[in-house]
């Protein structure tokens, strides 16, 4: 076995899998005001931007070769309510940063979440009522809140809010209204997680979640067969596209709905698993250039057709040395 790694022009020779720009999505947080840029404590390196200065960074994600961005926004907690109405506003946070990046980097993708987190005063998904998350009251939403930022240009709808149905709904309201060629990507296996700490405290969406409880929406982590059922009922509603999420611990996921359904697959590595690697990178315990790129190539392994992540601007640089 060794003779084919003894040199470096052979390890490549024989490599089974590949990892290029082209597999990354780079997720931005996006906050009101002007001229700011703010570190997030918890993800080292990870900065929320004004809509003014997106565009600056869109730009460089599109030299790099990135092809899709995607936007999370923190809102101001003065315009969150019960039912997360900001979502569905057309000039919202979203919408405005959607076209700042337009203007700035025409040939970048844009994903845009669909789910009423960052939105809603209590920080849930969707509608509270008495503990409970509605579902078709929240589908509803969502239809409306995919089509504003459809219509101020996303490229890419990604509903991330686990209520069931929701990928036919926004498909049936996206068609009529002659959005057709809008992609979806389902977050069709989204885990009850606790790796998405420090995403929540990005967004400003940790503090109020009360009584009612995620894993009423998100799956077990104990789960693998169900994932298949979510994602066959996505693809039967018109997805596109697929994800898993978290990424790192849920790899056999990625594996098992690759094998099983053969569409596009992504998988998000997400803050939690960012924080986990940065935190060991500053204090000197793992490599940073490296481990960047083996937790990568890892999700191709898998076989994910690609990953978002909030490495992907260092990644980038790296793999176009
Ligand atoms: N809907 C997007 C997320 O929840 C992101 C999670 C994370 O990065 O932890
Ligand atoms: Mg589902």
């Amino acid at each position: 076995m060794r003779r084919n790694r003894r040199t470096d022009w052979s390890r490549r020779l024989v490599r089974e899998n590949s990892l290029s720009v082209n597999d990354l999505i780079w997720p931005v947080f996006v906050m009101e005001g002007k001229g700011l840029t703010q570190p997030v404590a918890s993800m080292p390196g990870v900065l929320r931007h004004t809509v003014d200065r997106i565009g600056a960074a869109a730009k460089e994600a599109q030299a790099l070769g990135i092809p899709v961005i995607a936007l999370f926004p923190q809102i101001d907690p003065a315009a969150k309510d019960v039912t997360g109405s900001e979502a569905t506003r057309p000039g919202n946070l979203v919408c405005r940063a959607i076209k700042a990046i337009k203007d700035a980097a025409p040939d970048l993708g844009i994903l845009c979440d669909v789910a009423l987190d960052p939105f809603t005063d209590h920080g849930h998904d969707g509608v509270l009522q008495d503990d409970c998350i509605l579902n078709d009251e929240t589908v509803d939403i969502l239809c409306a809140q995919a089509l504003v930022q459809v219509e101020a240009g996303c490229d890419i709808i990604a509903p991330s809010d686990m209520m069931d149905g929701r990928i036919g709904a926004i498909r049936r309201a996206l068609d009529a209204a002659g959005h057709q060629d809008v992609q979806i990507m389902a977050y069709a296996a989204k885990y009850s997680s606790a790796f998405y700490g420090p995403f929540r405290d990005a967004v400003g969406s940790a503090k109020t979640l009360g009584k009612a409880s995620k894993s009423t929406y998100q799956m077990d982590p104990a789960n693998t067969d169900e994932a298949i059922r979510e994602v066959a009922l996505d693809i039967a509603e018109g997805a596109d596209m697929v994800m898993v999420k978290p990424g790192m611990p849920y790899l056999d996921i990625v594996h098992r709905v690759k094998k099983e359904f053969g569409i596009p697959t992504f998988a998000y590595q997400v803050s939690g698993e960012y924080a986990m690697l940065k935190g060991a990178i500053q204090n000197g315990w793992l490599d940073n250039d490296r481990v960047v790129l083996e937790s990568l190539m890892a999700f191709k392994r898998a076989g994910a057709d690609g990953v978002l992540t909030y490495f992907a601007i260092e990644a980038a640089k790296l793999l176009n040395r």
